[in-house]
């Protein structure tokens, strides 16, 4: 392989938010690391997708998946980048053709934070409180807890979410722990949510870089900075997520963690109002990850009641 330098360097391509510019600049470092690359090999390239243009509306009414994908995996496919770096909570379960996605770094905190400046945890919410937050899966999941609150649209990134709490919009807000360690800002959470309370977003945490199927300089690249385990982990929910034919805006919750036999998958799918949720687990070798996310997300289904989906 010939190595990226100066003149030849690997494009790494991202959204331009701090938390994707953190994530890129984690994969940069690694691949440095791994390969011992001059500084000045990989070249950051920031590339602005839909879900960035658009900030002034719901994620729900813009609509389609890989809103903050698309216009990377266009780079991708032209040439403009060589490797793109993805949070996999935003990922559609399948890649366009032409395209590879088999290099995951270590899996971050899967947990939300509980994020408020007037309360400590969900359960010390005064009733009727108002809670913002822009996510189908958080709202459904509060909602079946304590129906008593109130949602309302929450966009924006840390720091906009942030000044609405302070300017009274809502008194409590959720964001993944692992966005704001990543940040270095875990101190702003007054907590993080375990998985029993609030079960996370399939692939939270997770970060996912993506090459053209046929380069393979960048398939070497990564292949040293692929963290295994975590690619179990995120089969067995991406296979659970993929039978449910969900994207990030549907209410569907999915974790795999490994236990001493294999992998432990659990599932929950929520109606929008959080008035019905329905769950699941499965324990699997990790050799049938896929096939078990798969078998818990069809017996789930078959558990729905006619018109759970309607609102779809
Ligand atoms: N949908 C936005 C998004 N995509 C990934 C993360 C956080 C980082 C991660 O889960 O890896 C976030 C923000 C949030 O949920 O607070």
């Amino acid at each position: 392989m010939r190595k990226p330098d100066a003149h030849n360097p690997l494009k790494i391509g991202t959204r331009g938010s701090p938390l994707a510019l953190a994530q890129a600049f984690e994969t940069r470092n690694r691949l440095i690391e791994a390969h011992g690359l001059d500084e000045d090999s990989c070249e950051i390239v920031i590339i602005k997708t839909t879900g960035d243009k658009i900030q002034d509306r719901p994620l729900k009414e813009i609509g389609g998946k890989g809103l903050f994908t698309k216009e990377i995996e266009e780079a991708l496919l032209d040439g403009r980048i060589d490797i793109a770096v993805h949070s996999m909570k935003d990922m559609p379960v399948q890649q366009p053709a032409g395209l590879m996605l088999d290099c995951y770094l270590p899996r971050e905190d899967v947990r939300d934070a509980f994020v408020s400046t007037t309360h400590g945890r969900i359960a010390d919410l005064p009733e009727g409180a108002v809670v913002g937050t822009s996510s189908l899966r958080r709202r459904a999941q509060l909602q079946n807890r304590r129906p008593d609150l109130q949602v309302v649209e929450f966009r924006g990134n840390v720091q906009t979410r942030l000044r609405k709490l302070e300017d009274g919009v809502a008194q409590a807000t959720f964001l993944a722990m692992a966005g704001l360690n990543r940040l270095g800002m875990a101190a702003i959470a007054k907590g993080a949510i375990e998985p029993e309370e609030m079960l996370p977003a399939v692939a939270q945490g997770a970060i996912g870089i993506e090459r053209r199927a046929d380069c393979l300089r960048s398939a070497e690249l990564l292949a040293a900075i692929h963290d295994g385990p975590t690619g179990e982990r995120l089969a067995a929910e991406r296979a659970f997520l993929a039978t449910l034919d969900g994207s990030c805006q549907t209410p569907i919750a999915g974790l795999a963690v490994h236990d001493d036999n294999g992998l432990w998958l659990r599932g929950e799918i929520l109606r929008p109002d959080g008035s019905e949720v329905i769950t699941g687990e499965r324990r699997c070798a990790v050799s049938d990850a896929i096939e078990a996310g798969q078998d818990l997300a069809r017996e789930m289904l078959a558990q729905a009641p006619r018109g759970f989906f309607d609102w779809r």
